[in-house]
């Protein structure tokens, strides 16, 4: 929804204004979301919150749901049911709880028997459910792709998701700007997920922390929309909230015909072509963080290490920890060298790999499968490669590059040709690398274990993967085909200026739209009185254990594998809990990891010296798993925004300390098995005798939620007049938000089977502690 200020502001100020729906003092503001994508794994307990308060889904018009980390990648010719076709009975579990979901509430789904089923970031901007300007979130980190439209898009915990289910909005505060700008011409065979390799490389994992990153520049520009959603999906493992791109010429031309954007040609879609065509930074707007890059400057790049920032040019040899100043990546380096089986100073392009994968919502798209065939047409996979694998991002695409020929060209060369999903980008489902196998992987993470227990992977441009199938090693795709940055064709679709944007509505104008018919009634709150509250456990001050650990960039595929994301409960993660790191592979404890020994075992804080905790994916198992083993505290000098965000959500208090002499005391007391007091009231960590060491920060909002055991949908649902009254104007000024085609409202959403009344009166919560003032 366009808003009128004047001051100079960038992409990202301009949409997140436009979706405000209520701002607090603190900075704290109520969100409108546009789109809300869900899976099966982070949604179980938030359909399961809903219906124990009794709550509907608010906007079934503005969601839309599909299985794609947990299902089999093997053919779907005999698949009757996920239910029969599914073998591993917590993956079938978690495929068959969400059908019953979508049932109840009346979502839209794209089942396994359905063409359009795939990975959530690859359907979203393939059916046109994503479009510029508007807010898109997922229970998913990679939700960043979506940006590449010019959307704020980003990835929220389980507790969001049902956040926003019942209420279409959530509680957030605004994040940094920062803008990465790559200008001149990129070299022949230098992809664009070279350029966002490279990218991560220069700002490192936490580069981005706190600030959503613009992209631009002249690189960017001609980048087809594909290319740019590989760069904004990656955007996450450079830390940051979201990245954004302005929609263009080429933008609008994607998205032409898309069965949920407008219509082609009609009048909507010349209106919403001339707002998306609004959507950029001005001129002179400021950003907080700046970074220039050369085009020119970019060669293909590949990972060699268990982070997205352990990258090098395949023109390289692997690092040494000498090579680095900072100690802890010193440390991290060795870890990583050891990790993944490799001697320092080795040429990249002389280490053979055993698996290839070319997918992901990183690069399984039509495009990446296309420079894939060309590298692969005619050839044969090298006798080493044990399997080599193309995962189709959605059933589309498959489609699409079966009529093109594509599949016949893969599995002529020796390459599985697989089912829609996530696959080995993180092994939820059978397609695992065992240990000690090096892939060549299109995906995006590299963490240790993330395709499988020990296993070892390189992160590299589908062009990349397909090359070192072909030889069997890391190999520069320059020296075999020469391909060019993919360009776009750009072609005006409609005359901006002819249809100019009609900004504001009339107070009238929206009083008649808040005169809703029954069919466009908002769905309220079903159970008590407008706004209730499940309630957490107060939070005022916590003396206790606390275990240090001298770890940075602590990933959340660290704290919680993948193996244990298949649950539908929030509870019972205790033992699973940095589960690589606390056992051996035969099962035995290993003694040397700080929660095995003794008094740590009952710590209720944890406290780590390197920054960065909590990095990578969107998991809220990570969170209860701490929960679970009994931390409720974590006190780091950094934390990623995500898991930050996820801890607030479940009654956890993460406090940052930058100070390192405070930090080191802090860690000392640890060390000592001395008791620490975290006192959230006073805002201070006291030693055991209560003397101070330090004084933290806290948001106050955060704050009051926390002291009072107060849930955020409670306290929403009392904002409803605000959010009916946004609605109206988001119907008015932008009508093509409200759902269309298969997804037009009324058509669905009201078939919720979730009835109120059956819900027992103790299983809706109440409001515990003083609402707040909004
Ligand atoms: C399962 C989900 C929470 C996770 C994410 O948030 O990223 C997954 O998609 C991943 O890539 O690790
Ligand atoms: S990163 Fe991998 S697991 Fe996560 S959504 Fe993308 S494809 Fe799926």
């Amino acid at each position: 929804m366009p808003s009128v200020e004047t001051k100079p502001r960038t992409l990202y100020d301009k949409v997140f204004a436009d979706h405000i729906v209520n701002e607090q003092e603190d900075g704290t503001c109520l969100l409108y979301i546009d789109r809300h994508l869900v899976h099966e794994v982070t949604s179980p307990q938030a359909f399961e919150g809903l219906k124990n308060a009794g709550r509907p889904v608010r906007r079934p018009d503005c969601t839309l749901v599909t299985v794609d980390h947990n299902i089999p990648t093997s053919s779907r010719k005999e698949f009757k049911s996920a239910e029969t076709f599914i073998q591993e009975t917590d993956s079938r579990l978690q495929c068959t709880t969400l059908e019953e979901n979508v049932k109840d509430f009346g979502l839209t789904y794209f089942g396994m028997s359905d063409k359009r089923q795939g990975i959530v970031h690859v359907i979203g901007p393939e059916q046109g459910f994503t479009l510029p300007g508007t807010t898109v979130v997922c229970g998913d980190s990679h939700t960043s792709t979506h940006g590449a439209f010019g959307s704020l898009a980003f990835g929220i915990g389980t507790s969001e998701v049902e956040h926003v289910l019942a209420t279409q909005t959530l509680l957030t505060r605004r994040s940094k700007n920062m803008r990465v700008q790559v200008d001149g011409e990129l070299p022949a065979g230098v992809t664009s997920k070279d350029v966002v390799l490279h990218i991560i490389g220069v700002i490192g994992t936490a580069g981005g922390t706190g600030a959503v990153i613009e992209f631009c520049g002249s690189v960017i520009r001609k980048l087809s929309m594909e290319a740019r959603m590989s760069i904004c999906n990656m955007s996450i493992e450079g830390g940051a909230r979201a990245g954004m791109i302005a929609p263009d010429e080429i933008t609008f031309e994607y998205l032409k015909g898309r069965p949920l954007a407008p219509k082609y040609g009609s009048s909507e879609w010349n209106r919403a072509v001339a707002y998306w065509s609004t959507l950029k930074s001005d001129p002179d707007a400021k950003y907080d963080v700046d970074v220039f890059l050369d085009g020119k400057d970019i060669i293909p790049t590949i990972s060699w290490g268990t982070s997205p920032q352990d990258v090098v040019p395949i023109t390289g040899v692997v690092p040494s920890p000498a090579d680095f100043e900072d100690p802890a990546r010193k440390l991290a380096c060795e870890r990583a060298l050891e990790y993944m089986g490799l001697t320092s100073g080795v040429p990249m392009t002389d280490i053979p790999v055993d698996k290839v994968f070319i997918g992901s919502c990183t690069n399984s798209r039509i495009e990446d499968l296309r420079a894939a065939a060309k590298v692969v047409r005619g050839k044969q996979i090298a006798a080493n490669i044990k399997r080599a694998m193309i995962v189709p991002g959605s059933g589309l695409v498959k489609q699409q590059a079966e009529s093109e020929g594509l599949d016949k060209i893969f599995t002529d060369a020796g390459f599985e040709w697989r089912e829609a999903g996530c696959s080995m980008c993180l092994g939820m489902n059978p397609d695992i690398l065992s240990p000690q196998e090096r892939c060549a992987s299109t995906s995006n993470r590299n963490f240790e274990g993330r395709q499988g227990a020990k296993g070892r992977t390189h992160l590299m441009s589908p062009a990349m993967a397909a090359i070192a199938a072909i030889t069997g090693k890391l190999t520069d795709i320059r020296e075999h085909v020469v391909t060019s940055p993919v360009a776009a064709k750009v072609q005006p679709v409609v005359d901006v200026e002819a249809e100019s944007y009609d900004s504001p509505i009339t107070e009238d104008e929206l009083d008649r739209v808040l005169d809703l018919p029954a069919d466009n009634e908002p769905h309220t709150n079903s159970s008590a009185g407008g706004g209730s509250s499940a309630g957490l456990p107060k939070f005022l001050s916590l003396k206790g254990i606390a275990a240090p650990l001298d770890r940075s960039n602590v990933d959340t595929d660290a704290i919680i594998p993948k193996q244990f994301l298949k649950t539908i409960k929030r509870t019972g993660l205790g033992s699973a809990a940095f589960y690589e790191l606390r056992y051996h592979a035969d099962g035995t404890e290993n003694p040397d990891f700080v929660l095995n020994q003794g008094i740590y075992r009952n710590a209720k804080i944890l406290v780590v010296t390197g920054p960065n905790f909590g990095c990578g994916s969107s998991r809220e198992h990570a969170p209860w798993a701490l929960l679970d083993f009994g931390i409720k505290c974590i006190i780091a000098p950094s934390f990623a925004d995500i898991f930050h965000n996820n801890t607030f959500k479940n009654g956890m208090l993460p406090v940052v300390v930058s100070d390192e002499a405070a930090l080191a005391k802090i860690a000392a007391e640890a060390s000592a098995g001395r008791e620490v007091e975290v006192d959230l009231v006073n805002q201070e960590i006291k030693d055991a005798e209560g003397n101070k060491i330090v004084a933290f920060e806290v948001d106050s909002f955060r704050k009051h939620c926390l002291t009072n055991g107060l849930d955020d949908i409670g306290l929403t649902l009392q904002m409803e007049g605000k959010i009916r009254t946004f609605e109206a104007k988001r119907s008015l000024e932008t009508p093509w938000l409200d759902g269309s085609a298969y997804l037009k409202r009324g058509t669905r959403g009201g078939a919720t089977r979730i009835n109120a009344a059956a819900v027992p009166k103790t299983n809706r919560g109440e409001v515990k502690g003083e609402p707040l003032e909004w």
